[in-house]
């Protein structure tokens, strides 16, 4: 799948602004805070409806500005489809080929993205809830279904978590009881289409690690989670904790990802180096795993990652991407990057102005 256009109305720093991409490689070239990010992160907004750097809608709208919207044309599967999102005072609005999708999780899954920024890092060496973020996001592109079972999950969840929080002398345990049943039921559905996800995200990355550190290194990476064999009765088990602590203590809510290089944690003891080349096999598996289920590649965003790669990196990294996924990529400076294909459009970016320089 490829991104033909994109415009945007009071997105960011771009009151307005229409652009024509690169079916193969798009580079945004321009000195720092002039709105390289602001690109990729607008073809990430008009994939998942939000942005991959701030939970605050209002960041997004220019300044003084109250309405706003990215739009653009997707070929996939030799059709056109335009998609447009907005955030208006009525909400958020998506709309692919000219209609209005009620529900945003029917929306998503029209154009599929990866992005991979300097933040990604994070995954690796950050928080549970990173992991769990990234899960999530990644298995809603693939499986819209996904993010309906997991707001039921949530929802459920957060009414269990309210109740636990009553005077204990009022707690009616058979309601306590149906809380628990309901959250069983969607918190499998949670947990089977994770373990899917990280089976198959396993594969793919396993086999990239060993390309990118030339056999060196075999990954593993394991799905850790919180329910260890029965949810139903350790829940139950769990009641009286829960009680006392006024929280769900078990649940897919605190699962966990752990990445094993060479059989040690690279979280907690792995190299800078050995990090990174994680984060990347994680990305790039992203983009074989969306082929496997949707049957069309994904468009690739790079954001300021260039410079963080060595030459080999960087080679090892284009030479699996070009030619198979429509690519951009937003650097400082072009003096870094190396064997970069005949077939690229550069757009200078300078203060929210783009200049198109073929
Ligand atoms: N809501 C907004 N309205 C108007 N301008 C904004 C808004 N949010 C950010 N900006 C401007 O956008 C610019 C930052 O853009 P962006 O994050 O894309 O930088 P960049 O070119 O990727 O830089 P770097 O190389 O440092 O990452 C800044 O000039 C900032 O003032």
């Amino acid at each position: 799948m490829i991104i033909s256009e994109l415009t945007l109305k009071n997105f960011r720093n771009y009151k307005a602004l229409h652009l024509e991409f690169d079916p193969n490689l798009n580079i945004f070239v321009g000195q720092n805070a002039q709105g390289k990010t602001n690109i990729a992160e607008s073809i990430f907004f008009l994939a998942l409806t939000r942005s991959h750097r701030t939970h605050t809608d209002r960041d997004l709208l220019s300044w003084d500005e109250k309405e706003m919207r990215v739009s653009g044309r997707i070929i996939k599967k030799n059709m056109t489809v335009p998609l447009e999102v907005s955030l208006t005072s009525k909400g958020r609005i998506a709309k692919a080929n000219h209609l209005k999708e009620n529900r945003l999780a029917d929306y998503i899954g029209n154009l599929n993205v990866i992005m991979f920024a300097p933040e990604d890092l994070a995954i690796i060496k950050g928080a549970p809830s990173i992991r769990r973020r990234f899960m999530d996001m990644e298995i809603g592109q693939i499986r819209p279904v996904y993010l309906y079972d997991l707001m039921r999950y949530n929802k459920t969840l957060k009414e269990r978590n309210s109740y636990l929080k009553f005077d204990p002398t009022k707690i009616d345990t058979d309601f306590l009881d149906v809380l628990d049943e309901q959250l069983v039921t969607y918190g499998h559905k949670v947990i089977d289409h994770r373990r899917r996800f990280v089976e198959s995200l396993m594969t793919i990355s396993t086999d990239l690690h060993d390309k990118l550190s030339h056999g060196k290194e075999k990954l593993v990476v394991r799905y850790v989670q919180s329910v260890k064999t029965d949810f139903a009765a350790e829940l139950k088990q769990a009641r009286q904790k829960d009680l006392f602590r006024h929280q769900t203590s078990v649940g897919p809510h605190r699962d966990d990802l752990q990445f094993m290089v060479n059989e040690i944690d690279v979280s907690n003891f792995g190299s800078q180096g050995q990090q990174r080349t994680t984060a990347l096999s994680i990305k790039l598996a992203e983009i074989d795993l969306v082929f496997q289920e949707t049957g069309e590649y994904p468009v690739l965003l790079l954001d300021d990652v260039m410079s963080e790669l060595d030459n080999q990196r960087q080679l090892d990294l284009l030479s699996l991407v070009i030619g198979k996924t429509q690519t951009f990529i937003t650097t400082t400076t072009l003096d870094h990057l190396q064997h970069l294909p005949d077939k690229l459009t550069v757009f200078k970016v300078s203060d929210g102005e783009i200049i198109k320089e073929n």
